[in-house]
């Protein structure tokens, strides 16, 4: 059971809080002050302090240095970016604004407990600073989080799955921390960025006049990860040669340097991870049957960022903090409809292009404000033809009388967003050319086209 610190001057947020945990299973402790806290417990002793910003005498975010490498979480009264910012840069783990809800508070101790390091009150503050954070609350990052902390207390070779810029790297990373293995180096190799001829060499190490240019014998990085971990990415670009040794090393813990004819034992946890479908691949004899079978022990998937619904808002806000804080920015707050844009475009290069958008933002922002412009996303056009819509279904509601050939019973608010297409094309398009109509629509001249092809809306007769 993980044991909380609870660290709050006002006694029924305190008692509140408290109750909160207990009733979900954490075993609580609870101070008035920083002093309080530090004078009556071993705070290395929780898996997790909870401490309000503001508290009679020094702030909750002193903790951060007397708590050593056990994470803090700030609850501050102002939402204010400012403080939460500060106590980010300070080393809290996380921050979570005054008066929160319930489930807001659980999901945020279950995400940052389920990030700490198995054996974390014995790792050194080099690699507690190191620790991983992978931000994300929505349920399908949350049974995630769980899988990762049961898959780490084992050895077994994971599979991660999933589009680029999902955080594979991130979950194998997090793996490897919450291991028995965390002391030892995770290696990671991007199997697509190393020359087919150079693999299996870079793999497994190679001897001395091996081949053109071994001038030396090297040891390969499957060795260099013994006692840790080997994040083989991108496994589905392996040679098949390369494959056929590491289904060795795999069944056998030995691995054999190119050109040498002895084995050498290796104690290595291999995760592996590729977006490219492994199954069809072997099923197309690109990738080994045999090898597929040995990988997908377990099997982790991730989530697509524009299926984690407000994950993207709190990663945004993340990255706009740490965006800031890098660059020396002043404090800088995501508009509403910024918010908007972001929700419901695609990313397709999902949580990569959100950081690189936000920090292509932050250096563009000429107040404090980062708005759609800024983000310099390739949307095609959802938001600003809701946008449109609801500027019509308002318009509409107030002018009553103005209904031309629409009919009047059919209530505006009602229309799907074919039919708003379909109506705003018929009735302007009389007096608008395509160009403007596309524009007006917020959308290119083509999809005017497609959608006027799909929904059967024909053209105003010329002349
Ligand atoms: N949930 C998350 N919380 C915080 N940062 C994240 C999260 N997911 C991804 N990132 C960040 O997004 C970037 C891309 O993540 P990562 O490299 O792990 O993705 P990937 O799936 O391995 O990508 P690729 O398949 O292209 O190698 C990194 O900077 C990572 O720190």
């Amino acid at each position: 059971m993980s044991r909380i610190l609870i660290v709050e001057d006002e006694s029924i947020i305190r008692a509140a809080l408290r109750r909160l945990l207990e009733k979900n299973n954490y075993n609580i402790d609870d101070a008035a002050s920083v002093d309080e806290a530090a004078s009556q417990f071993n705070l290395d002793s929780f898996d997790l302090i909870i401490s309000d910003l503001r508290l009679p005498g020094a702030p909750g975010t002193d903790l951060i240095k007397l708590a050593n490498t056990v994470p803090v979480l700030i609850m501050t009264s102002y939402a204010s970016m400012k403080s939460a910012v500060d106590a980010m840069k300070m080393g809290a783990v996380d921050y979570i604004a005054k008066p929160f809800n319930h489930e807001d508070m659980l999901s945020t101790i279950a995400s940052i407990l389920i990030q700490q390091p198995v054996e974390q009150h014995s790792v050194n503050t080099e690699s507690a600073t190191q620790r991983t954070e992978i931000t994300g609350k929505c349920d399908a990052m949350l049974s995630l989080f769980s899988r990762i902390s049961k898959v780490a207390r084992t050895d077994a070779t994971v599979l991660v799955l999933g589009e680029s810029g999902t955080g594979k790297e991130l979950v194998a990373r997090a793996i490897h921390e919450q291991s028995s293995r965390a002391k030892a180096p995770m290696i990671s190799v991007n199997c697509a960025a190393i020359p087919e001829s150079l693999i299996e060499s870079e793999l497994f190490g190679h001897e001395k006049g091996s081949f053109t240019g071994a001038d030396n014998s090297r040891c390969g990085l499957i060795e260099a990860a013994d006692n840790g971990t080997l994040f083989l990415d991108e496994i589905g670009e392996l040679p098949l040669e390369a494959q056929a040794r590491l289904l060795r090393f795999l069944q056998e813990g030995e691995i054999r340097k190119v050109g040498s004819i002895q084995s050498i034992k290796v104690n290595v946890r291999l995760i592996a991870a590729t977006h490219r479908n492994l199954k069809e691949l072997a099923r197309a004899a690109q990738f080994r049957e045999d090898l597929y079978y040995r990988l997908y022990v377990m099997e982790l998937n991730m989530p697509p960022l524009r299926e984690r619904g407000q994950d993207i808002i709190m990663l945004a806000e993340r990255f706009l903090i740490s965006a800031c804080s890098r660059m020396n920015c002043p404090e800088t707050i995501l508009s509403d409809s910024s918010r908007q844009v972001m929700l419901q475009y695609s990313w397709p290069g999902n949580v990569r292009e959100l950081e690189n958008a936000i920090e292509r933002a932050v250096i563009l922002a000429d107040n404090h404000f980062i708005t759609p412009d800024l983000l310099g996303l390739d949307i095609e056009t959802r938001p600003s033809l809701q946008q449109l819509e609801s500027d019509y279904i308002e318009q509409s509601t107030t002018r009553e009388t103005t209904t031309s050939h629409l009919s009047k019973k059919s209530s505006p608010a009602g229309l799907s967003m074919d039919d708003y297409f379909q109506r705003f094309v018929i009735e302007h398009q009389n007096e608008m050319n395509e160009t403007d109509l596309a524009k007006k629509l917020g959308v290119s001249r083509k999809c005017l086209w497609e959608r006027r092809q799909k929904l059967g809306i024909p053209k105003r007769p010329k002349g």
